[in-house]
């Protein structure tokens, strides 16, 4: 599984929180990456213990997991909604102060596109990450799913935005990282962003796009699990 450093006591002091938030009869959007398979576990052993709820993935590695703990599965399409997501991220802009606060960079497992679908339809929409994703703002790079045959095209567009695209490449294959929904990944430099808002738009608008990892304004809360404790973040 993809990690991004952080340690793996505080991810899991972050998901085990998380999952203490689901009620009976939920429907939970199941997110992808190493500190949301912390909350995929401990999900799983509440149903051991009698706790009824489906979950919907967000990705392969997200449903194999929850296969193996024995979650119950269900699909968008056949839900009236989804009461509670969580999601890990890459970046978590934590600056009170800024319009930014709680804008998220997402991605990294390339599972973005329907992260984004599943976290945005959640009536509540929880991040959790540990210390190490939490920053003033967004600098790291932003994944831009893109269609097999756009890739070059969408590079020069994200060229004309400011932007320096490299192809993710597989690390066990020689050539690019395929999805879970057969498209390619554009890691896309910008330098600090300044106005995620507004580059969410941009990117959104250019043909060839399937998605990107900017999250603006979709969570409502983020978990941070630290060395002896969780710290809550409320948007
Ligand atoms: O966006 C994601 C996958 O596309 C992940 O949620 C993100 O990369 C965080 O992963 P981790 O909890 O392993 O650090």
């Amino acid at each position: 599984m993809k990690t991004d450093g952080g340690s793996d006591a505080a991810k899991r002091r972050a998901g085990e929180r998380a999952a203490e938030e689901i009620e009976n009869g939920f429907v939970v959007g199941l997110g992808t990456g190493s500190t949301t398979a912390h909350a995929i576990r401990a999900i799983g052993r509440a149903i051991d213990d009698g706790l009824d709820i489906r979950g919907i993935p967000t990705s392969f590695q997200a449903r194999q997991l929850a296969l193996a703990v024995g979650i119950p599965l269900t699909s968008l399409d056949t839900v009236d909604g989804i009461d509670l997501a969580i999601d890990g991220a890459d970046r978590v802009v934590d600056a009170p102060d800024a319009t930014a606060h709680g804008a998220l960079i997402k991605g990294g497992g390339a599972a973005h596109a329907r992260e984004k679908l599943v976290d945005t339809a959640a009536d509540r929409f929880v991040v959790v990450a540990d210390p190490s994703k939490l920053t003033d703002r967004l600098e790291r790079s932003v994944p831009v799913e893109v269609l097999p045959d756009a890739h070059t095209v969408v590079a020069d567009r994200l060229a004309e935005l400011g932007g320096e695209a490299t192809l993710r490449a597989a690390e066990q294959k020689d050539g690019p990282v395929v999805t879970d929904n057969g498209n390619l990944v554009l890691d896309c430099e910008f330098g600090p962003i300044d106005d995620p808002d507004g580059l969410a738009t941009r990117l959104s608008g250019l043909p060839g796009v399937v998605e990107h990892g900017l999250f603006v304004g979709v969570a409502d809360a983020t978990y941070v699990g630290t060395d002896d404790g969780v710290d809550v973040r409320r948007y």
